[in-house]
C-alpha cells in the first residue's frame, strides 16, 4: 500500500483553504489531547498564501510552537529569510499569539549556530504535530539539496543529530536544515508543492526513477515512518 496521498487542485487558491483548514485541524486537536501543539513549515515561495490562510483560522495559538524545516543563514531583516517570510505571513492575525522558534542564531556561520539551533528543537515536544514540506524542481526538499556537503549525514534514518548545516551548489546561501529523522517524527507530513515540472518529478521518484542522492525528495516519499500527504496545485 502506498504511503502517499495526492490532493490535486485547479487553483492554487483553493489549494492553500484546503490545507489550511486541515492542518488547523489538527493543531487544534493536539491542543485538545496534549495541550500544545507543534508545526514545522519550509520557507520559499510556495506557502505565502497558505500562511496566510493560517494565520487567519481560529485556534488557541497561545499555545502553538512554529518553527522552521530549514533556514538560509542570512539575518531575519533580509529578503531571503524564511524567518522573515514566517513573520510577515504566518504570525500575523490570530497566529500572531503563537510561539516561533527560528533557526538562525545571529552566529557568524550554520555551523557556529549549530548547538543552539539544535538545542531549540531538542527543547519542543517530539513527536510534531504538523511538518509541511516544499520542494524545489532540482528535486531538493527541506535544504537536502543534491550535492549537499552534509546531505547523506541529513538523510542518515538512524542519525542523531537534529539539525545539520548544509552548503550546496543550488542552495544559495549556507544553511541549516533539521535532518530526516527529525522531520519524520511527525504525526502529520505534507509537501506543498506547485506547477508541472514537479508534479512530473514527484511521479518519477514516486516510481523509482529517481535516486535520493541526485533527488534527496525521495528520502520523504518512499519511506514507511510517516503517511505523506502531497497538496498540488498547477
Ligand atoms: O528555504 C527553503 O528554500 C525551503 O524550505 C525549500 O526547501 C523550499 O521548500 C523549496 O526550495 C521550494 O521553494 P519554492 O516554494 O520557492 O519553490
Amino acid at each position: 500500500m502506498s504511503n502517499v496521498t495526492t490532493h490535486s487542485f485547479t487553483n492554487c487558491g483553493a489549494q492553500a483553504v484546503a490545507l489550511a483548514e486541515r492542518v488547523a485541524t489538527q493543531l487544534r486537536e493536539a491542543i485538545a489531547a496534549r495541550g500544545t501543539a507543534v508545526i514545522a513549515v519550509s520557507g520559499g515561495s510556495t506557502p505565502k498564501d497558505f500562511f496566510a490562510r493560517l494565520s487567519r483560522e481560529a485556534l488557541d495559538w497561545a499555545k502553538v510552537a512554529i518553527t522552521l524545516v530549514d533556514e538560509r543563514w542570512v539575518p531575519d531583516t533580509d529578503e531571503r529569510s524564511n524567518a522573515k517570510l514566517v513573520e510577515t505571513t504566518l504570525l500575523q492575525d490570530a497566529a500572531r499569539a503563537a510561539r516561533f522558534v527560528p533557526l538562525y542564531t545571529g552566529a557568524p556561520t550554520p555551523e557556529a549556530g549549530l548547538a543552539e539551533a539544535g538545542a531549540r528543537i531538542a527543547a519542543l515536544p517530539a513527536p510534531f504535530d504538523v511538518v509541511v514540506l516544499g520542494m524545489g524542481e532540482d528535486g531538493h526538499t527541506a535544504s537536502f539539496f543534491p550535492g549537499g556537503d552534509h546531505l547523506a549525514a541529513a538523510l542518515d534514518p538512524h542519525g542523531t543529530a537534529k539539525v545539520l548545516p548544509m552548503h550546496a551548489p543550488g542552495a544559495g546561501e549556507p544553511r541549516i536544515t533539521l535532518t530526516l529523522p527529525v522531520l519524520l517524527d511527525t504525526r502529520a507530513l505534507y509537501l506543498l508543492v506547485s506547477g508541472e515540472k514537479k508534479r512530473d518529478l514527484l511521479a518519477d521518484v514516486r516510481l523509482g526513477l529517481a535516486d535520493a542522492k541526485n533527488h534527496p525528495v525521495r528520502a520523504v516519499v518512499q519511506q514507511d515512518r510517516v503517511p505523506l500527504a502531497v497538496y498540488w496545485c498547477p
